[in-house]
């Protein structure tokens, strides 16, 4: 879909919206429902950041757990993939909402094929957890828990290799932010594939200013831009109540709004918020924190920081 004609030609830019409807990769049911909640959300509709919903992927019905989600999770990543190039190359812009994180390893794969001629892109992914197992260390056997190793080229074939050039992500460009809660064998992985790993214990060391800034030194070294992915079980629990797998601690969402005002988002590509659960959420808590995080980003990247509420 290209810009609606009302949209054309207005002096601040407008971010398109991809929303990916997924849940049944994750822990618990109900992340495939974010999209629906933040398509109507009243604060998030009368946000001063303008944005059009452009497309919606649904996840494929009747997901089983075990190897035939693998199988469905490999047909929304290729059109969410497909999808993502596409609205990225017309609009220069994209934010997806999931869906729970499996869905990252579509949203990339799409924004890295956008620009594969260009170079690799970079990504800085905002969770309390690794995500880094593959099929073969997990226990839980959830996909939401194993987008790393899959956008790192690791994994199993029919989701690393979906639509374009392996890796997704090259590792020397991947930062995790905020991670406190991992299995032994994640540890493993990402010491091997040396990705880099800010805990939320250096965060509390270092200042979160401090740690985001390294983060983009990663993903922006060599690449021709990055992206971020945000788990909204990044933050406190009591700033975002509305997810799935909430771990204790965590990142101050106050601190972390103040702290994007300062960083320098020029090269930022795409934006992916993940894991919002709305059964879950208490006062609209998650749902306006995710509006009040877009506006927080994209209006520093494009020097409007003005417009904030
Ligand atoms: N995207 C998430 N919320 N991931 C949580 C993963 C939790 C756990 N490590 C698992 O693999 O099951």
């Amino acid at each position: 879909m290209r810009l609606p004609a009302s949209l054309v030609g207005m002096k601040t830019p407008v971010v398109p919206i991809v929303g990916c409807a997924n849940g049944a990769f994750g822990r618990v049911a109900g992340a495939e429902k974010a999209v629906e909640t933040m398509r109507y959300s009243a604060h998030f509709r009368s946000s001063p950041l303008k944005h059009f919903w452009d497309k919606v992927v649904n996840e494929p019905k009747d997901i089983k757990k075990g190897d035939l989600a693998i199988a469905s999770l490999a047909v929304m990543s290729h059109r969410l993939a497909k999808i993502c190039k596409r609205t990225y190359q017309r609009n220069k812009e994209l934010v997806v909402i999931g869906g729970d994180h499996s869905c990252a390893i579509g949203t990339w794969k799409g924004v890295a094929r956008a620009v594969q001629h260009e170079g690799p892109i970079g990504l800085v992914w905002l969770d309390a957890h690794l995500d880094s197992h593959t099929p073969l260390t997990s226990r839980s056997g959830n996909l939401h828990g194993m987008p790393v190793s899959h956008l790192i080229g690791d994994g199993d074939k029919r989701l690393s290799e979906i639509y374009g050039p392996t890796p997704t992500i090259r590792p020397q460009n991947m930062a995790l932010v905020g991670v406190r809660s991992f299995e032994e064998e994640e540890l493993d992985f990402v010491t091997r594939n040396k990705i880099y790993v800010f805990y939320q214990s250096d965060i509390e060391k270092h200042g979160l200013a401090n740690v985001m800034e390294r983060a983009l030194e990663r993903a922006n070294d060599g690449t021709v831009g990055f992206g971020l992915s945000i788990d909204l079980d990044a933050f406190r629990e009591k700033d975002a109540p509305g997810t799935g797998t909430p771990e204790a601690g965590g990142i101050i969402a106050e601190d972390f709004l103040h702290k994007l005002l300062e960083l320098d988002l020029s090269k930022l590509m795409a934006t992916e918020i993940v894991e919002f659960n709305p059964d879950l959420d208490q006062d609209e808590r998650t749902e306006q924190l995710i509006g009040r995080l877009l506006e927080h980003i994209y209006l520093t990247k494009w020097g409007l920081k003005c417009q904030i509420r």
